[in-house]
């Protein structure tokens, strides 16, 4: 059955009062991702797991203007959708989310933050080699978890690797090296895109959305120490 949105039906899937639901979630996140620059003029966005349903926001559209409505639900196991708005096209950033869901991810943030764009412009490409932001003894690094399956953050003195994996035409067609970074870095919870933004995943939206914040932080804050020419690392 078709709603007057042109959604296919199973709208009671994105329809609640609770302001936790998913399908709420991903709009009100979307708002205030767009007031700190990290969702505007289309780009980036927000996909959250729950239980085996995925909630995918639509690709195109402004972030901070959309609705539950427009939501779209997979089924995780069966990559098949549940709910597919017909006037609307899914994220083409849902491969990049799905292998976050499959390392065990609960939300997934990505950014086009002017501060995560400009940290991977200050980053020389080593060819051949991995390259990666790496940043030590700043007290918000407590901010990011140690890794998967570690207990806790890290420490004050231990060293934050964010993983930089170069852009692509398509957003769909990072998901290759998105995969690889996440391979070769299995304690990253973010994976940096070259003159493009920042990919970060968490346990659940809680932690997905602070991680985000801190990393966003750090980014700023080495950008500030970069003009003023003070290392990154000692
Ligand atoms: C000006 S946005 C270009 C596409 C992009 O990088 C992005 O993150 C948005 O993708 P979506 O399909 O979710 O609109
Ligand atoms: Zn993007």
């Amino acid at each position: 059955m078709a709603s007057s949105h042109g959604a296919t039906d199973n709208e009671h899937l994105v329809q609640s009062a609770d302001p936790d639901h998913p399908a709420n979630l991903i709009c009100s996140l979307c708002r205030k991702f767009y007031t700190l620059g990290w969702v505007t003029g289309t780009g980036g966005g927000t996909s959250i797991r729950h239980h085996d349903h995925i909630f995918i926001a639509p690709s195109g559209v402004q972030k901070e203007l959309m609705q539950p409505t427009d939501m779209f639900v997979m089924d995780f196991n069966k990559r098949e959708y549940l709910r597919k708005p017909t006037v609307l096209k899914p994220s083409a950033c849902t491969p990049l989310f799905l292998a976050a869901f499959t390392r065990g991810a609960g939300c997934c943030i990505h950014t086009h933050s002017q501060w995560a764009v400009l940290v991977t412009l200050l980053v020389e490409r080593d060819f051949g080699k991995d390259t990666c932001f790496e940043i030590q003894e700043i007290e918000q690094i407590k901010g990011i978890p140690k890794g998967r399956g570690k207990v806790g953050n890290l420490g004050y003195y231990d060293r934050l690797r964010v993983p930089i994996i170069e852009n692509t035409a398509h957003e769909e067609d990072l998901t290759e090296s998105l995969e690889e970074a996440m391979e070769k870095y299995p304690d990253t919870y973010a994976v940096l895109v070259r003159r493009h933004g920042i990919y970060v995943w968490g346990d659940n939206v809680h932690k997905a959305k602070t991680q985000c914040e801190s990393l966003d932080y750090i980014f700023q804050l080495a950008v500030e120490m970069k003009k003023l020419g003070l290392p990154w690392t000692k």
